[in-house]
């Protein structure tokens, strides 16, 4: 589905939202304007003043661009020669579509509108539009209307039928068009809203066979149950005027089949016309849900044979991950100048968290895995993969107190139980008072601090680093006052929801709108309050790159820097001698030496946007000394999935000793204390080469299966770009490493694509539960 144009939005939609007088309103709003003799006879200026009204004025209930545009084009498929339109209202829809029947050649376009007032209006911007000679306005009840047409003999055949009126109409009126055979094999209908509201009973008719039609076939007089399946808002939409909508069952022509496909699209809000809403779309998932089982079943043979291959490889060849172990592990035998931690790693299931015990196994160290597992079933991957010694499934806290104070103890025991000396989680105050383990983790106010959006840069801005220009707002009239000022400046901003809240994520919608008007409809759809604070932050048109760091008493230790995106499944690092990366670290290198450096040790990540100028620039000369201004838009105080590209790099796992040399901080902490004088001490390990990382799942489904499954889509992608997108797999797959396969550690791969989803997506399917998209690195589930 495309992107929404939010400068297009219309205002939002209110608790009353039509027939309070409105209408008439819109009707001297296009007729008075300066601009009339222009509009006049131009169907597409007419719909520009409409759509203006809709914008600034007032919420209008029409089919809207997006849709409309779906229609349309439906339109210039098919040719019809006679279209019908359910529901007119204002005449949105029928003045945009009898434009295009009467472009494709057609002869003829019928508007059916319940309501006088509304017939009037519509055949009063139909004339403007100078489409009169060509639309049919019809006022009164849609079955009688259809009834009476077709009974004068003034409507013998519909080719395309608009159904946009009465929800529970939908399948009264269709049938009673296929009983009189106006609608025939060949004619095709165009439902709007059959998601959002939702109108179950209708996707059910047009999706049910013959048979099925065959044996429901009623048929009557008044039949009160046709509007039973409906909300009650919907039920009685349009009561409120006139009388209660009479529904009369016909009996249908059962024998006709119909080929039938949703559409999603935007209302003319932008608000998305999701699936998720609607019972049908339950059925979606479930396919969904299936068809990642059944992949999951198809690969099986194959991946089965890779990992018998991958253990055959493993007897037969040396492989270097292992052989540096062993020459790690020898030299603590001889010399015994190498002596090996037993190190904790959380999180094992997730690649960040196998790469990290992977590193720390191949450097010769001794690694002990835990993770979230329901009991009795070990879906982990991480639990067995040849780099954790042992593993131990971790309950998730309940987020009480109690919960939390029964995580940190489970884990106290586990570093107590297998003698831990470095530990890569949460809870570091609790492990580090109750044994002599170390843990890589900022403490709980530091992390705070750095987690939240608006303490992070408040923070940031303190230490005299670069920020965006960010406003915390408690109110849309806040926002309003900001969004004013910057009309006059030109700069965008967006706003970010404080909190957790899957539903503003996405929203990446760029303020202030064209109009104050949308702007302010925009703000006030969003429900800005003290208890729901938002950030205003300034838009950065440029890259955005994400970072990973490893940060010891204020030194950072380990980094590497890569470009980024919303959804990041390929990693590439930056070259280390590049402006951006250069400038990244010392940024990351100038934070964290501003802290207090006794206390500052976790792994730290930023995600910075860089203008799009400047990034160019950076780019194209890479022996440039200068510095990238950076704007950071987030901070994550924990390990990125980043952490992958030093699989190839065990020097990395040395970087963690530090944390157990108590001597080493008044060692350290004496020159890092300047700010912009950063003379950072030891070099950071940065990645030893240049591998770049995907992960084989992701790419399958969404560069080979979805652009495959496209082409058979009217509306799917063309050939070049399927093609382009089977050659990225393939590139994927010859020249880039997976991010869970290893070869001398294969199992992991294989258990999360033929255990741990299969697991997952055989739950949702029992659950019903919902979801959008999966990050197959995090092992998250979106939900919708
Ligand atoms: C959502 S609006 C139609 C919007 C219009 N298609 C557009 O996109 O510009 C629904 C309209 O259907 C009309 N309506 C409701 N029940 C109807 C019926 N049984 N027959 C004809 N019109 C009906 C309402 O009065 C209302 O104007």
């Amino acid at each position: 589905m495309a992107m929404f144009d939010e400068s297009k939005a219309y205002a939002g939609q209110e608790d009353v939202f039509y027939d309070d007088g409105r209408e008439l309103e819109l009707l001297r709003f296009v007729y008075g304007r300066p601009d009339l003799d222009q509009i006049r006879g131009n169907s597409a200026r007419v719909l520009a003043a409409i759509d203006e009204y809709a914008r600034t004025q007032k919420y209008l209930m029409n089919v809207g661009e997006d849709k409309g545009r779906i229609v349309v084009e439906l339109i210039s498929e098919a040719r019809p020669k006679t279209m019908v339109e359910l529901g007119g209202y204002v005449g949105y829809s029928c003045i945009l579509f009898a434009d295009a029947v009467r472009r494709a050649g057609g002869e003829q376009y019928f508007t059916l509108e319940r309501d006088p007032v509304f017939g009037a209006i519509i055949m009063a911007l139909v004339d403007l539009a100078g489409l009169a000679d060509f639309v049919t306005v019809v006022i009164g009840s849609s079955d009688p209307s259809i009834r009476r047409l077709h009974s004068q003999n003034l409507l013998k055949h519909i080719d395309i039928l608009f159904l946009d009126h009465y929800k529970p109409a939908y399948t009264a009126d269709l049938k009673r068009c296929e009983e009189l055979r106006l609608v025939t094999p060949g004619s095709v209908l165009a439902a709007d809203n059959v998601i959002k509201p939702g109108n179950p009973p209708y996707l059910e008719y047009v999706r049910s066979t013959v048979s099925e039609k065959r044996k429901s076939a009623g048929g009557g007089e008044h039949e009160p149950a046709l509007g039973a399946r409906f909300p009650d808002a919907t039920a009685k939409q349009y009561a409120g005027r006139q009388d209660a909508e009479r529904l009369v069952s016909a009996r249908g022509n059962p024998n006709l089949v119909y080929e039938s496909r949703l559409v999603k699209s935007f209302e003319p809000t932008g608000i998305p016309s999701k699936m998720s809403t609607a019972e049908s779309s339950r059925f979606a998932h479930a396919m969904q849900n299936a068809s990642l089982l059944v992949l999951s079943l198809m690969f099986l043979p194959l991946d089965t044979f890779i990992l018998f291959l991958s253990y055959a490889v493993r007897v037969l060849v040396a492989i270097p991950a292992t052989s540096h172990r062993a020459r790690r592990r020898a030299a603590c035998d001889n010399t015994g100048c190498f002596k090996p931690q037993t190190v904790l790693v959380t999180g094992v299931g997730m690649t960040k968290g196998l790469a990290l015990a992977r590193l720390f196994y191949t450097a010769g160290h001794n690694v002990v895995g835990a993770d979230f597992e329901p009991p009795y079933l070990p879906i982990s991957c991480g639990h067995f993969s040849r780099s954790v010694k042992r593993f131990h499934r971790l309950s998730k806290p309940d987020g009480t107190p109690v919960g939390s104070a029964r995580y940190c103890q489970r884990i106290v025991d586990i570093v107590k139980k297998e003698h831990v000396s470095l530990w890569d989680g949460q809870a570091k105050e609790m492990v580090e008072r109750f044994t002599p383990c170390r843990a890589a983790q900022f403490d709980a106010a530091t992390t705070k601090k750095l987690h939240e959006k608006h303490s992070f840069i408040q923070y940031t801005r303190s230490v005299g680093l670069s920020v965006p220009e960010t406003h915390t707002v408690t109110s849309s009239a806040d926002a309003l006052k900001i969004l004013d000022d910057a009309h006059a400046t030109g700069k965008k901003f967006i706003l970010k929801y404080i909190g957790v809240d899957d539903a503003a994520r996405g929203d990446m919608t760029l303020l202030p709108l064209n109009t104050p008007a949308s702007t302010k409809a925009h703000t006030s759809r969003l429900q800005i309050s003290e208890k729901r604070p938002w950030i205003l932050q300034q838009f950065i048109d440029g890259p955005e790159f994400c970072t990973h760091a490893l940060v010891v008493r204020g030194q950072v230790k380990a980094f590497t820097a890569c470009p980024s995106a919303e959804l990041l499944m390929h990693y590439k690092a930056l070259p280390q001698n590049s402006a951006l990366h250069r400038s990244m670290l010392r940024f990351t290198q100038e934070l964290a030496a501003a802290s207090d450096l006794e206390h500052f040790t976790g792994h730290l990540s930023f995600d910075f946007l860089v203008d799009r100028d400047e990034a160019r620039e950076a780019e194209q000369d890479p022996n440039n000394q200068g510095r990238v201004t950076l704007y950071p838009i987030e901070c994550n105080p924990r390990a990125h999935t980043a952490v992958v590209l030093f699989s190839d790099t065990p020097e990395m796992a040395e970087a963690y000793l530090p944390l157990l040399d108590e001597h080493e901080s008044a060692r350290e902490q004496q020159p890092k204390k300047s700010l912009h004088g950063v003379c950072s001490v030891v070099e950071p390990v940065y990645p030893r080469n240049h591998a770049k990382y995907y992960w084989i799942g992701h790419d399958l489904v969404t560069l080979v299966v979805l652009p495959a499954l496209s082409l058979f889509s009217r509306r799917g992608n063309s050939f070049v770009e399927v093609f382009g997108s089977f050659r990225a797999f393939l590139e994927h797959l010859l020249l880039w490493n997976d991010g869970t396969y290893e070869i001398w550690d294969p199992l992991p791969a294989w258990w999360l694509y033929h255990v741990y989803w299969p697991f997952q997506f055989a739950l949702m399917l029992r659950t019903g539960r919902k979801w959008s998209r999966v990050n197959v690195s995090t092992t998250k589930i979106f939900s919708c």
